[in-house]
């Protein structure tokens, strides 16, 4: 009835893209932000200018990552190194945390502004889940995660919470690395193998994969299942509801 393996136990949703949709939101915030700084870092430099392209370099670079994470892994991509700073970095620093800190103001002001919408199909899958008897845990990369679940009005329906600031507190690994992952099937005792993992983000999909878990989800919301499979997922969905419909 829940389209998983009969031993699962514990099932850890990722937030953005699958639980809300806050993935294009992030996304336009980082096109936003990346390409501000890349033309003016091309206007200092007398080099041509290339935008930051919010299908190819996000999957790639910057989704499902732990923010400064995204801001070193894309500037890496294009060659570039910043100071890391400090996360009391403001948006006006040329550093890892001043990137981050831009970035995060453009999408908090269009999360106040637009507010934060949750996916039907998810919300009906968690509650099937529950029903069930099933531990369910929200584990994200982002800082904001706390706050978005809120504002969707769907904190209740989680037992536990891995997120951004758990992920900086705890010094663990970011997705792609399996860390946060890990840490969310501690919160009840659950061996990985035992627990299912539900992910858009091709690094998060790895990670559920790199963590040996039971069964990963790929949920396909921009036309990418191919790489979510080739990532590690083990069934992709467009939805979370057609796993219900699977029985
Ligand atoms: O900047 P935040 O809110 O801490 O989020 C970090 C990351 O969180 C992930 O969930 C998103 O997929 C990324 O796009 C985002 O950058």
């Amino acid at each position: 009835m829940l389209g998983l393996p009969d031993h699962v136990s514990a099932c850890l949703f990722d937030l953005d893209g699958v639980l809300t949709r806050t993935a294009k939101v992030h996304a336009a915030a980082w096109k936003e932000m990346f390409d501000d700084y890349l033309r003016q870092r091309a206007a200092r430099d007398g080099s041509p200018f290339v935008p930051f392209d919010a299908v190819r370099d996000y999957d790639e670079y910057v989704d499902g990552r732990p923010r400064e994470d995204g801001v070193r892994t894309f500037l890496a991509s294009r060659g570039l190194t910043l100071p890391e700073g400090t996360v009391s970095d403001g948006p006006d620093q040329e550093t890892v945390h001043g990137l981050g800190t831009r970035k995060n103001d453009l999408v908090l002001r269009a999360i106040r502004e637009q507010g934060v919408e949750s996916y039907e199909g998810s919300v009906a899958y968690v509650r099937a889940v529950r029903d069930a008897g099933l531990h369910r845990a929200v584990v994200s990369s982002s800082a904001n995660c706390r706050d978005v679940l809120v504002a969707a009005g769907i904190e209740d329906l989680f037992e536990g919470r891995v997120d951004g600031v758990t992920v900086a507190e705890q010094g663990l690994r970011g997705k792609p690395a399996p860390d946060s992952y890990l840490a969310g099937a501690r919160l009840f005792g659950t061996d990985p193998r035992d627990a299912a993992v539900f992910e858009d983000a091709l690094a998060g999909v790895a990670a559920g994969k790199a963590g040996g878990f039971g069964f990963v989800v790929g949920v396909d919301r921009t036309g990418q299942a191919d790489e979510l499979r080739a990532h590690g997922a083990d069934v992709v969905v467009t939805d979370l509801s057609e796993l219900l419909d699977r029985g």
